[in-house]
């Protein structure tokens, strides 16, 4: 198995509850655990920043960066991986600079045009408590779920989706506006097209791999299998016609809709719409009818497949965030995943706020403990 890159330092600067922090990090299987409070998730949102977007915890910056501190933040990874060494730093600027300006981003201290430079380094997967709602919850956090899967396999997918959104603000502002401007609205509905239908076209491509990557893994596991789905016009139809033929199609249908999205307020057809169905497939039943930790062994499942899916693909096996993992799994189920996350050969960051729920990788892990800003070498490991 080809060697991953993994992070082997990592520092903090005015990040939340973190004045200054540097740790040595070990590649495979990490575990921080300390109380509640003590700044574990935190280290994993220092991480989930080290690739596009806003973090596992979706914060505006001011709330990142330590109260009491300057305003700003920084967060500086040394990575070390099959082609050598390579920095990447990220943060904000204190003081005037402050505010809700995109974040900085330096590959070994040279400025990098967008944050998806660091795409080309390291791909970062989580899942979070707060995802535990994912299923029953609203569609919008599936289809973040889902994009920060196509993300990982396809570095493009990013800046689509912020074209894509710009342009249909674009349009909403129009349409609010009461705006009967014909060529204003033609340029924006072309630009929505395209990139429209090319997100649609990632999403339904890895939808397409991860259903195939599922079938191919054992179907009496310890994490069920699922059956996912798209549900979206555009995604199903590329899914059976030329991106071109989707695209015309699309562009048509928003000029005809003008008048019904003026009443509405705002674009009701496109991408922005559509949704993830999950299936348990042993149960024959959908995910979110399953109990919590029948729901939490399904997206385990498919965020492990989904690692061995980019790995294969990419080469680059993501980093993965696991906060508070061990809870809602009983104790087969966690051996289980420790072994399955050594057979992917990935750096995983877990949590909790009990080391003994880890005690099965004794030996095979680095134990750290959050202590209030401090991070040391857990007793006894
Ligand atoms: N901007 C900030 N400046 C300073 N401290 C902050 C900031 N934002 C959050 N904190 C502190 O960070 C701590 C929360 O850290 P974190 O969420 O990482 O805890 P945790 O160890 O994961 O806890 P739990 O086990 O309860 O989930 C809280 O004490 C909170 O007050």
């Amino acid at each position: 198995m080809p060697e991953q890159s993994h992070i082997s330092k990592l520092t903090l600067t005015n990040f939340r509850n973190y004045a200054s922090l540097t740790i040595d990090l070990s590649p495979g299987a990490v575990v921080f655990s300390g109380d509640n409070g003590a700044g574990k998730t935190n280290l994993l949102e220092a991480i989930s920043l080290l690739t596009p977007g806003r973090g596992l915890r979706r914060a505006p910056y001011a709330d990142v960066a330590r109260e009491g501190g300057d305003g700003g933040f920084a967060l500086h990874a040394r990575l070390d991986g099959p082609d050598g060494q390579v920095e990447i730093g990220t943060g904000i600027t204190g003081g005037e600079a402050a505010g809700e300006g995109g974040r900085k981003v330096r590959i070994n201290g040279a400025p990098a045009r967008s944050a998806d430079a660091m795409l080309e380094w390291l791909r970062v997967v989580w899942l979070t408590p707060a995802m535990d709602g994912l299923f029953p919850g609203p569609a919008a956090d599936r289809r973040r779920f889902l994009d920060r899967l196509v993300l990982a396999i396809d570095p493009g997918h990013g800046q689509r989706a912020l074209d894509y959104e710009k342009a249909m603000r674009g349009r909403n502002r129009l349409l609010t506006d009461g705006s009967r401007d014909g060529g204003w609205f033609e340029a924006i509905e072309m630009q929505m097209a395209e990139t429209g239908v090319a997100i649609a076209a990632a999403r339904a491509e890895l939808v397409r791999l991860l259903a195939a990557m599922i079938d191919r893994l054992p179907s009496s596991g310890p994490f069920p299998q699922a059956d996912i789905r798209l549900s979206g016009d555009l995604e199903e139809q590329v899914a059976n016609a030329p991106a071109v033929d989707v695209e015309e199609r699309y562009r048509a249908a928003l000029a005809e809709g003008r008048e019904r999205d003026r009443a509405a307020g705002r674009t009701l057809d496109g991408p922005h719409r559509s949704d993830l169905l999950v299936r348990h497939r042993p149960k024959a039943m959908p995910a979110e009818l399953c109990s919590t930790g029948e729901q939490k062994a399904l997206l385990v499942g498919i965020v492990l497949s989904h690692a061995r899916l980019t790995g294969e693909m990419s080469g680059m096996t993501p980093i993965l965030l696991l906060d508070e993992i061990a809870a809602h799994l009983d104790a087969g189920r966690r051996a289980a995943l420790f072994s399955i996350l050594e057979e992917l050969n990935c750096q995983a960051f877990m949590t909790g706020t009990d080391a003994a729920l880890f005690s099965s990788l004794r030996g095979r892990a680095q134990f750290l403990t959050v202590d209030h800003g401090t991070v040391g070498p857990t007793e006894g490991t």
